[in-house]
């Protein structure tokens, strides 16, 4: 469309209007095509230009459950709308961020340019698709994908022609539409560059989303021109540690599939002439800089590897290499854990008796869970991490009627927010964006006849605490979408680390369904103050050992000394894994576990010169759980039994920390090209 003074393009939309409305005449010339596109849309699904009825908001529950699907969109909207909204404050418009299918589920802005209906109709919970209010920001957005501004009279309803709005869609990380965000005001005030700010903006949250979806791997930004890299244009990948590309956002994938002619890219071998490898080497020497790298298509791009977190999670000493790579958070763990290797018999066959080899705290709790088997009676079970508490759950499933039953863990700790729900409750096909067609069964509801093991609740959100103790109370479960519910069976065992009673006090956890899930509480205790370490040693031991095949192999008096005095701040998550590393560092020829076996990060250099006790500082206290945390991840992770090649991953890992995190040095002493070695290192996350 031509640009014209304001009053004559505003004449000439309303001309066009009647030609449109009255006459049934397109107005080509006169109307820009995404508009014209859209009027058309909207006259062929039916809808009155001049149709007047008010649209109610949806429900206070449909927007409770639209914010809480688009939870991570949220997080991230609200600081970048919070900015934007400072832009423009004074121009009295609003800021609004809509799910896909156009709700507006965050306003901010006071319209005191409208009355009180049209104020309500720019807050959340009111729906702006094209479907509903005919051509408008939101919707139009939605409908064509693209970046549209929709002035006074162009809105399909004259209604609506009180408004100006510039919205733009905002596209997930593969490429899918998750919301979008629209700047409303005055039309007889329009503001210039609004449209220009609202695409910015929706750059800068999709990068956000980018950086949130991808934070243990590596990520690569990269650009043909070096100025623009770190500017809202570069494009950004995710790739594994092998190289395989894992995620691209809009830039990147435009780029791409230019720079490839439309041909699929599906790792990073693919499109650079240099190897994998030899890139993650530069980049480890001289973090941050900028690397100008030749393309096997011809022409060169300069590049910038921003995080390396899964090479720095083998290699601590990385970390002080990438300080800016160092701050991403770690995600919290969404699958719930495998079934943990038990030295005290396999998680699968582990019983209530078979945990009792001594200790009376531990024997006490054992007794009277014992009691209460079979009786409906919901088990609380509570202790530090790593003390065994899913391993004792497991223990409670296995010794009761419910043993042939399915036994279904949760960790509520480790599914975000958003995904709670779903993943308990399930849910019915097409209940929401990113669902998958054929809906998805809730664990409450694959523990049917078994036991619900609910790892970490007092994690669990309050909103899902309510629905969980309908659950409890009504023993139905109704999916997400649904309106059918199903009857449930189960046994349920709960865990915490945390005070429960204090979280109830501090009214974080509801007191109603801390009356329901502890019917009976057990406190594991802590491995260091535990009387059988000895015991608890030696059945870990023979079973490693029995895993690599191996038998007559004894623990020095020296080291389970050591074992007995040591702290565990890990507990016997932390024993397993250095016990589990041990067996691996073992010669074939050797006969006994002695210090050279432990890791030297957990005990220095001079294994037994720091005498532990409570003493010990709190950085070497950390160190120890810190190199026990890479094998914990593997170990809760991978299914049982582990394989040779697990085992030497873990082998792999020692000699990094031997040679100072240098990957040349550590792939010539393992006798392994640096790229299979970075391939091994990647498995490992
Ligand atoms: N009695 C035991 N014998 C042998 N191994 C054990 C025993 N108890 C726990 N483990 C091992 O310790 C690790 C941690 O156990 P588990 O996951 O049950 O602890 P947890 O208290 O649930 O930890 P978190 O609080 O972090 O979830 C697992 O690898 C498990 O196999």
């Amino acid at each position: 469309m031509l640009l014209q003074p304001k009053d004559s393009r505003d004449h000439a939309i309303v001309i066009a209007r009647q030609k449109f409305f009255d006459d049934g005449i397109v107005p080509e010339s006169d109307v820009s095509p995404v508009i014209l596109r859209s009027w058309q849309r909207c006259r062929d699904s039916g809808l009155n230009h001049l149709d007047s009825r008010p649209l109610d908001p949806v429900g206070r529950l449909q927007l409770a459950e639209s914010r809480e699907r688009n939870g991570t969109l949220l997080a991230h909207a609200g600081g970048v709308m919070e900015h934007v909204f400072d832009q423009i404050r004074a121009s009295g418009s609003m800021v609004m961020l809509a799910d896909v299918d156009g709700t507006i589920i965050h306003s901010l802005g006071d319209p005191s340019f409208v009355d009180r209906a049209g104020r309500v109709a720019l807050q959340a919970g009111a729906c702006w698709s094209e479907k509903l209010r005919g051509t408008n920001g939101i919707g139009t957005a939605i409908e064509d994908r693209m970046a549209v501004e929709v002035l006074g009279s162009e809105h399909y309803l004259d209604r609506n022609g009180f408004l100006t709005c510039s919205a733009a869609p905002i596209f997930g990380t593969d490429g899918e539409l998750v919301g979008v965000l629209d700047i409303s005001g005055d039309f007889r005030n329009p503001q210039r560059h609004t449209l220009g700010l609202v695409r910015l903006s929706v750059q800068l949250l999709e990068k956000r989303l980018f950086e949130a979806c991808f934070p243990n791997d590596i990520l690569i930004a990269f650009h043909p021109r070096p100025e623009y890299l770190g500017s809202l244009q570069e494009g950004l990948l995710a790739l594994g540690a092998d190289g395989s590309i894992l995620g691209a956002n809009g830039a990147a994938r435009e780029w791409l599939a230019r720079a490839r002619r439309g041909a699929p890219v599906s790792s990073f071998a693919s499109f650079f002439k240099i190897g994998f490898g030899a890139i993650l080497d530069r980049a480890s020497m001289a973090p941050n800089a900028l690397l100008k790298l030749d393309l096997r298509e011809g022409g060169e791009i300069y590049l910038q590897v921003r995080s390396l977190r899964p090479l720095m999670v083998a290699n601590p000493h990385m970390q002080a290499m990438a300080p800016s790579a160092a701050a991403v958070p770690a995600v919290a763990e969404a699958r719930p854990k495998a079934p943990a290797a038990g030295g005290a018999g396999r998680s699968a066959d582990v019983s209530l008796s078979s945990l009792a080899i001594g200790d009376e705290r531990l024997q006490r709790a054992l007794d009277r869970a014992m009691r209460i088997e079979g009786k409906g009676i919901p088990l609380l079970i509570q202790g530090e991490s790593g003390v065994g508490k899913e391993l004792f759950a497991r223990a409670f499933h296995n010794s009761g009627p419910r043993a042939d039953g399915p036994f279904v863990a949760v960790n509520c700790a480790a599914i975000p927010e958003n995904l709670i729900e779903s993943e308990l409750f399930g849910y019915v096909g097409g209940a929401f964006t990113g669902a998958r067609r054929e809906g998805s069964i809730g664990k409450v509801q694959l523990a049917h006849g078994g036991t619900l093991f609910l790892d970490e609740i007092g994690d669990m959100p309050l909103a899902m605490q309510t629905r969980l103790l309908r659950v409890l109370q009504e023993r139905c479960v109704t999916p997400v979408g649904s309106t059918k519910s199903l009857p449930v069976d189960i046994s349920l065992v709960c865990a915490t680390h945390h005070a429960l009673r204090e979280a109830v006090a501090a009214g974080e956890f509801r007191e109603d369904l801390y009356y329901r899930i502890n019917g009976l509480t057990v406190t594991l205790p802590p491995l260091r103050e535990r009387s059988d370490i000895r015991a608890l040693v030696q059945s870990i031991f023979d079973v490693e050992l029995e895993e690599v095949r191996r038998s007559g192999v004894s623990i020095g008096e020296e080291v389970m000394g050591f074992f007995e005095r040591y702290a565990w701040p890990g507990n016997i998550r932390q024993l397993h894994n250095v016990l589990r590393l041990a067996v691996a560092l073992m010669d074939e020829d050797e006969d006994e576990l002695c210090a050279i076996h432990l890791p030297e990060d957990l005990f220095g250099s001079e294994p037994f010169d720091h005498a532990p006790s409570s003493a010990r500082s709190a950085a070497a206290v950390e160190l120890a759980a810190a190199d026990a945390a890479p094998a914990a991840e593997g170990g809760r992770l991978k299914a049982e039994p582990r394989s040779l090649d697990e085992i030497k991953l873990e082998a792999i890992t020692s000699v990094m920390r031997e040679v100072g995190g240098n990957i040349s040095a550590a792939a010539r002493r393992l006798g392994v090209s640096r790229n299979t070695l970075y391939r091994k290192l990647g498995r490992m996350h």
